[in-house]
């Protein structure tokens, strides 16, 4: 599996009711990642949604990513995402095995992304790098990051944060090999919109 695309991010906020088929415009747009982002304690209702996720991403040819839970990605043979304070990477790499995709978060800090290079991360995320909707408080990264973090590393890089069409190709132009995007693909109000917001961020890697 290539990491390189558009990474999608559900929000069970945004897509309450409707989180299927927005999903599945995400990936007829061309997601390469999607990840499954829900913070409540439902467990019963995170697994259903996690297995139809799988399913969807298995018949688009993506990879699915659950947000935070090592134990829901091992139990549905699925990549996972971890932040800074949700658990070890070299744990989860031992538990997912050498396949699975693991991404961390690095927020600003190039160390902390060798760090998780060092413990077998898939993939490093940076970021926020604009205002955002969906994690306002989260710190903030500069663009010049992406340069140094290209240069320094051999991982994929996702860059996340009030990522939009019309910012993201400086972003990829920087080196970013992925955009992670909540609200600027799926605060819509048509799953035939998600997915023309889909192919056009999908499409700005195309020449790159
Ligand atoms: C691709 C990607 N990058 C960063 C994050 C943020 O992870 P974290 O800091 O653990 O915050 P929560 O998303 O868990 O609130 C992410 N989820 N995905
Ligand atoms: C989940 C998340 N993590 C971030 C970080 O900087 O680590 S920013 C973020 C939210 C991304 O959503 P939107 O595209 O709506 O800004
Ligand atoms: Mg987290």
């Amino acid at each position: 599996m290539k990491l390189r695309g558009l990474y999608a991010i559900t929000d069970s906020q945004l897509l309450a009711g409707r989180l299927l088929p927005y999903v599945e415009a995400a990936l007829k747009g061309g997601a390469s990642l999607l990840q499954y982002r829900d913070k409540s304690s439902d467990e019963a209702r995170r697994l259903r949604e996690a297995e139809a996720l799988r399913d969807l991403c298995e018949r688009y040819g993506a990879a699915l990513i659950i947000n935070d839970d090592a134990e829901l990605a091992a139990r549905l043979g699925v990549g996972l995402h971890l932040g800074q304070g949700d658990g070890s990477l070299a744990a989860a790499r031992a538990l997912l095995g050498r396949q699975a995709i693991i991404g961390a978060t690095c927020h600003a800090q190039l160390q902390l992304a060798e760090q998780a290079a060092s413990e077998g991360a898939s993939y490093v995320a940076f970021g926020r790098f604009f205002d955002s909707n969906t994690k306002p408080g989260a710190p903030a990264a500069t663009v010049e990051l992406l340069e140094d973090a290209k240069r320094a590393l051999n991982l994929p890089i996702v860059a996340i944060g009030g990522v939009t069409l019309d910012n993201a190709a400086g972003l990829i132009a920087r080196g970013a090999g992925l955009v992670a995007v909540v609200h600027a693909l799926f605060a819509a109000d048509s799953a035939a919109e998600v997915e023309r917001r889909a192919r056009a961020f999908s499409d700005l890697f195309a020449t790159k």
